[in-house]
């Protein structure tokens, strides 16, 4: 499967800021790794323009679990792919912890994002009390068998592990516990999706850096990278997509 190198831009930049990063993305000419950028709502469809006639895919980082309706401020999976995005990330912890999103939240969200053909990018992971006390397998564990919808190996679903406390901390797992955890992450999907679960992919997230990606990049069952802050800089976001 051709690993995919995914940037989740999460609340940053103007307009202006997101054209420019989208282009410069858009000329990088990586071999090797499908890349995905996520702006913010207000950006897709400037980002979309700044990415004409390229292979970078669009996502968005969060969508309703309903089609339409009175959910005012919201935005629905229908909305998402008219304005060109073929992805969507769900479930990120920081939409668990700032919008008490749980797994049964996500789940519902993912179902929309299916029901459109998008591919949802659901983020799993665990909190560094519960990495500390031997948890982090059971929680990821959970988190799966509650946020993945049936269908979701269909659309070819991605999963992405992010430990919440290596998110813009700069601390990761050790290569051994990503490569574990990932391993874990795979006999679920197995388990649950019998052979198509063997083919999704399966992304680490939590402070990728260029420096650190090849590494990470290289272990058993990591089928990309989902980025944040480096994917802010198109020079960085590059070389950890060159890395692959
Ligand atoms: O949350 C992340 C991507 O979704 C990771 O963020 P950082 O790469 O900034 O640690």
């Amino acid at each position: 499967m051709r690993p995919l190198i995914a940037g989740n831009w999460k609340m940053h930049g103007s307009l202006s800021e997101a054209r420019a990063l989208a282009g410069a993305v858009a000329e990088g000419k990586v071999q090797g790794a499908e890349l995905l950028v996520c702006p913010p709502f207000p950006y897709l469809l400037p980002v979309q323009g700044a990415l004409a006639g390229s292979t970078v895919a669009l996502g968005a980082q969060d969508c309703h679990a309903a089609a339409k309706g009175a959910h005012t401020g919201d935005i629905s999976a229908p909305m998402l792919k008219d304005c060109g995005a073929g992805f969507v990330i769900l479930g990120h912890s920081e939409r668990r912890a700032d919008h008490g999103e749980d797994d049964a939240a996500v789940r519902a969200k993912a179902e929309a994002v299916l029901a459109e053909g998008l591919v949802p990018v659901v983020c799993v992971g665990e909190s560094e009390a519960q990495r500390l006390s031997g948890e982090a397998e059971p929680v990821v564990a959970g988190q799966l068998a509650g946020s993945l919808p049936e269908g979701f190996a269909q659309v070819h679903g991605v999963v992405a592990y992010e430990p919440v406390w290596a998110i813009g901390t700069g601390r990761t797992p050790t290569e051994d516990d990503i490569a574990a955890m990932h391993a874990r992450i795979r006999a679920e999907l197995a388990a649950r999706f019998g052979a198509a679960g063997g083919t999704l992919r399966i992304l680490y997230g939590g402070s990728v850096k260029p420096g650190n990606a090849k590494a990470i990049l290289a272990l058993p069952h990591v089928d990309g990278a989902l980025v944040g802050g480096a994917s802010l800089v198109a020079a960085d976001f590059l070389a950890i997509a060159s890395a692959v």
